[in-house]
């Protein structure tokens, strides 16, 4: 499953860089069913992704069906679980959900899991070599916290100057996208919104905006969450790095888990510092990224 999983990190990878240059799509939305080669390999890997994941999905399913694999607590065993579960318990074929919406399940993980925590922990390692005051901070933790040993779950949640480090990055440089379309006619203020309309949360701007954070709204600055998120700025609705409501990321606790471990990890093991080939300038291409790449220099320590 390890190595089908990253075929599909990969195929993931390619499949967001192609849906950037398929943007002419909203103009020209007939573009889409023509033979282009852009439009050929994003099928071809949409096929390729759905085998394998499908694959890895009917496995299973036919593991836990034979009694086998319940003891697995992974996601895809819990949704299979629940979902022959409530087949079972409902007496109803129609309940529960087909292998393809676990498919649809799998691939939307895949997806939003992947580059947004790639992201973060790369615009961290960035931040950190241009304020090595904090980086030696966060250090000095880790080493107090974890010295030398493999971090366990319940070191990671007190390292408590890399969770405000990490909060800090995520509100200056925010990895993910916010769209909304608009449903049905919708007043704003003093705006009419038709229905139809995208919408994108100026999610960046708010995050700097001086009236919640104050005059140093632009600096990094991950004092400002030492007393947690609720106190650092005026609105608390002011910082939403993993959207708002009822479809807030579910999977912030991970991300967050995931970055802590590598970056507690890199931090124990070397020091960083920005090769004079980097160029600051983040760049939003479905995430936000560095455009021209993340030159940065390891030191073993
Ligand atoms: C730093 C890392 C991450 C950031 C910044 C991030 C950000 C976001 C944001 C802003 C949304 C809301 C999208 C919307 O409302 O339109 C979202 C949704 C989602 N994220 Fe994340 N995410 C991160 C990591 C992850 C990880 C690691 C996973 C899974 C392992 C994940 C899975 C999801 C899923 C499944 C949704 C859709 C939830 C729903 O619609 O109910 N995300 N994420």
């Amino acid at each position: 499953v390890l190595k089908e999983g990253r075929t599909i990190f990969l195929l993931q990878q390619e499949q967001g860089k192609l849906l950037l240059q398929c943007l002419v799509y909203e103009k020209f939305p007939l573009f889409r069913f023509l033979p282009t080669k852009v439009n050929k390999r994003m099928r071809q890997i949409y096929t390729e992704v759905r085998k394998l994941l499908r694959g890895i999905i009917e496995k299973r399913q036919r593991a836990l069906e034979m009694g086998k694999d319940w003891d697995k607590e992974d996601l895809l065993g819990l949704m299979l679980k629940s979902n022959l579960n409530e087949l079972q318990e409902s007496q109803n074929s129609n309940g529960g959900m087909t292998t393809e919406d676990v498919f649809e399940e799998c691939r939307l993980f895949y997806f939003a899991g992947q580059e947004t925590t790639a992201n973060l922990l790369t615009w961290t390692m960035v931040v950190l070599s241009m304020h090595m005051k904090w980086q030696e901070r966060a250090r000095e933790e880790v080493m107090q916290i974890l010295g030398k040993n493999k971090p366990t779950f319940d070191d990671l949640n007190h390292l408590k100057i890399v969770n405000m480090i990490l909060l800090e990055v995520l509100r200056l440089y925010p990895p993910s996208l916010l769209l909304r379309t608009v449903v049905k006619e919708t007043k704003l203020g003093d705006l009419c919104l038709p229905a139809g309309v995208d919408l994108l949360m100026p999610m960046g701007l708010v995050h700097r905006d001086p009236e919640q954070w104050g005059g140093d709204a632009v600096e990094f600055n991950p004092e400002r969450f030492s007393e947690g998120i609720s106190k650092a700025s005026k609105d608390q609705v002011s910082y939403f790095p993993f959207g708002y409501g009822p479809r807030i990321c579910i999977g912030q606790n991970f991300a967050m888990l995931e970055a802590k471990l590598a970056l507690s990890q890199i931090l124990q093991h070397f020091s960083f510092e920005l090769s004079s080939t980097y160029t600051h300038s983040p760049t939003i291409a479905l995430t936000l990224q560095p455009k021209y790449g993340a030159q940065i220099i390891l030191h073993k320590i």
